[in-house]
């Protein structure tokens, strides 16, 4: 709803209310309406000051409503209205004005901020278009160039980039209710006719045909198969060529093919996803709102590789002081330097000082003496990282929380080396740290609810999505590629080059398909885990055969290629060919394709057409099973976690929704039948076999993705 009252004698202040975010439902479409007309018509209002309750504008469309049938009087004759009236209306832009929330704040005649507020148009990451005017106002307030930018990306700006954009008219740190009411008392009696956005000319680039074609190729990059930024690009365009009403008019026909799309409600699916993770739980039933984290007031990284570096950029940024420890003097200044130099070009890039003075490089243990929570990210050895977890066992505080950035090893035999195994959890991050978004949060049945909360809420506070999941080797994102990177090897034996599968898994909508995630990430990361796991190398039993491990299939191809010294992107080749040890840009390689039929001929294996389906089938129907297997072993709260896992951490599209969500969309009983047609053809596979909660779940009818729970809870409770 939306509250009306008057203030200072001739202003009418219309508060949104509507918790937490003053989303506009259909009760505050319809409070703001009444307000809107009661104020255009009271003889003694002069002007109107528009505000959200609790010091947040407004978080945009309810975005719960979308999957209701609409109610209440629609957004866009609502904001229409506004910017027609007779009356300047000011907005007082507290917290976030984002989606409808900035689409009203444009319709209102000036917009005040306060310098903590944020602002953006963020449809495109709810697979929308920002309908309620959005495309046709911003373009014609600052610009195709920059309106485009916000549009298609959906970033929230600061006030102060708002105020250099012009999308607002004053930034202030008093308190923005009082200085918006003095400003409409100011403005009052002045013409409205150059405020009515929908009256200006967009200023557009010179070269506007060609400016939205390279707009339309970048989008298209981005997000492969996307089609709200493709509409964005579109609408934006309309508002570039068209009169603000035909504009709306395709904004509005724009909009109305998306709002029912698969896509849209895959990038829903994925904002409440995001939500629901941050409710965690454990299966001893410690839960978010039973766990009482504890502050960090400083921590500590040990281990400066690519990862430890990145994990203390993260806590500086974040404004947590941190002690930064190497093992020799020499690796320490090397990091040193590496680390400064991210974070000033960090706080560069940001327009701001980098924190220098909040990092504290040493090699001496005895500094973590006075930290609250230490990350360990050395070596991914067992004995090496029981070796340290010893150590800081004995130097830090008895209640200092011990984490591990371990990607795969038992976080428990971690914790049982230290005397305090409850306060021992794993914070998997993934590189770099200082950018990507997931972060696993890793518990063994020893942890504590407080060292689960308190890696949480530091998650939080350092920009990440946290998830807690349970203790497996490879936690729940590298469990589940571990299936998905054999099959993608399988077929190359079985036929298919690395340019097929990369190809079939970039048009699904991947960044990446996975030989060239392999070639960026190294080949030999993935040939010490099979090492560690006695897949090859010492460990193998003599004369087991190359191509069974375990009595299961195994393809040694990714081994034979790291044997060579082919490591990928670092040694200039790998699946892919490059121009130089370090070189980016990925070209066939005849040498790998003859290599490949030597190798099939060498093993009796007859190459046969590997089709895209194929290709996308076995890779992501394998690694789906595995998320089933994972939820019935409980690692997994619900197909949410392993979701956002997979979209923050994996590069899984977005508009996808993720790979459990995909498997709801594909159908429940197709992803049997198809794990059932290839376990049979390939019996040797047992990863393929279908696991049983998917059974259960297609006996149980093929329920809903949110009621997936209520099954997994029979399996466990039957357990
Ligand atoms: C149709 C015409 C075109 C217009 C389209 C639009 O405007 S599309 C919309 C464009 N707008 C956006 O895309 C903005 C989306 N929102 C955000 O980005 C963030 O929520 C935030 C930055 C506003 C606050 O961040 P924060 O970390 O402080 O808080 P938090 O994120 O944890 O959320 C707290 C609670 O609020 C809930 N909720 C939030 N927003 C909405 C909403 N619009 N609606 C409903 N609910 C919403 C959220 O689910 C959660 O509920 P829970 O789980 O407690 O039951």
């Amino acid at each position: 709803m939306a509250r009306y009252t008057r203030i200072a004698g001739s202003i009418a202040l219309i508060t949104l209310k509507n918790p937490p975010v003053n989303a506009l439902s259909a009760a505050v479409r319809q409070g703001i309406t009444d307000s809107v007309g009661r104020a255009l018509s009271d003889p003694e209002v002069e002007a109107v000051v528009l505000c959200g309750e609790d010091g947040k504008f407004c978080g945009g469309a309810d975005i719960k409503e979308f999957a209701r049938p609409m109610t209440g009087p629609g957004l866009v004759p609502m904001i229409d209205a506004i910017e027609a009236g007779e009356k300047p209306v000011v907005a007082a832009i507290e917290g976030v004005a984002l989606g409808g929330g900035l689409e009203l704040a444009l319709a209102c005649h000036y917009r005040i901020a306060h310098y903590k507020a944020r602002l953006g148009l963020p449809e495109v990451t709810l697979g929308l278009i920002p309908a309620a005017g959005g495309t046709q106002r911003l373009p014609r307030l600052i610009g195709v160039p920059a309106a485009l930018d916000l549009i298609t990306t959906g970033r929230h700006v600061s006030a102060h980039e708002a105020l250099k954009l012009g999308i607002v008219d004053r930034v202030t740190d008093r308190n923005t209710l009082e200085l918006a009411v003095e400003f409409a008392k100011s403005v009052s009696g002045q013409p409205l006719a150059p405020r009515r956005l929908s009256t200006r000319q967009p200023s557009c680039p010179t070269d506007l045909d060609s400016f939205l074609e390279g707009a339309m190729l970048r989008v298209r990059q981005r997000a492969r198969g996307a089609i709200a930024p493709v509409a964005c690009v579109q609408a934006v365009r309309a508002a570039a060529t068209l009169p603000f009403s035909q504009g709306m008019e395709q904004e509005k026909e724009l909009m109305a093919s998306l709002f029912t799309s698969a896509q849209a409600r895959a990038m829903q699916y994925c904002f409440f996803s995001q939500r629901t993770v941050g409710r965690w739980s454990m299966p001893s039933g410690a839960r978010w709102d039973n766990s009482k984290a504890q502050p960090i007031h400083k921590a500590a990284v040990i281990g400066l590789g690519t990862m430890g570096r990145g994990i203390a950029v993260s806590l500086v940024q974040a404004g947590i002081p941190v002690v930064a420890v190497e093992m020799e003097t020499k690796q320490l200044e090397v990091a040193k330097h590496a680390v400064t130099s991210i974070l000033e070009r960090e706080a560069q890039k940001r327009g701001k000082e980098p924190k220098l003075g909040l990092i504290h490089f040493s090699i001496d243990l005895q500094d973590l003496r006075e930290v609250d929570l230490v990350i360990e990210a050395v070596f991914e050895d067992m004995a090496l990282k029981k070796q340290v977890f010893r150590e800081l066992s004995s130097v830090c505080r008895p209640n200092a929380f011990l984490c591990t950035n371990t990607s795969s090893l038992d976080v428990n035999q971690l914790a049982a080396a230290t005397r305090m195994p409850e306060l021992v959890v794993g914070m998997h991050f993934f590189a770099p740290a200082h950018v990507m978004k997931l972060l696993e949060v890793v518990y063994g049945p020893r942890s504590s609810p407080v060292a689960v909360a308190t890696a949480m809420q530091l998650g939080k506070r350092l920009g990440k999505v946290s998830v807690a999941v349970g203790n497996c080797h490879g936690f729940v994102g590298n469990r589940m590629l571990m299936p998905y990177m054999e099959q993608s090897v399988f077929l190359l034996e079985e036929g298919a080059t690395p340019e097929q599968v990369d190809q079939a898994l970039e048009e699904f909508g991947f960044p990446m398909g996975v030989f060239r995630v392999s070639d960026l990430s190294g080949l030999d990361v993935g040939w010490k885990v099979r090492k560690g796991l006695g897949l090859t190398g010492p460990g193998v039993a003599p004369g087991e055969s190359a191509r069974i491990r375990q009595g299961r299939r195994y393809c040694p191809l990714p081994d034979l290629l790291c044997k060579q010294g082919r490591l990928g992107q670092k040694t200039g080749k790998g699946w892919y060919l490059y121009d130089k040890p370090g070189g980016r840009v990925a070209k066939s390689d005849p040498w790998l394709h003859n290599f490949l039929e030597e190798y099939r001929s060498q093993h009796g294996l007859q190459a046969h057409p590997v089709s895209q389906q194929e290709v996308l089938e076995r890779c992501l129907y394998s690694l789906i099973n595995e998320g089933f297997r994972i939820l019935e072993d409980g690692i997994a709260a619900g197909p949410e976690d392993i979701d956002t896992i997979y979209v923050f951490g994996y590069g899984w599209p977005p508009h996808r929704g993720g790979p459990m969500f995909h498997a709801g969309a594909v159908g429940l009983p197709t992803v049997l039948e198809k794990l059932e047609h290839y376990s049979q053809a390939h019996p040797d596979i047992p990863q393929l076999q279908p696991s049983s909660l998917l059974r259960r779940l297609v006996t149980a009818g093929s329920p809903p993705i949110h009621k997936w729970r209520e099954v997994v809870k029979t399996v466990h409770s039957q357990l």
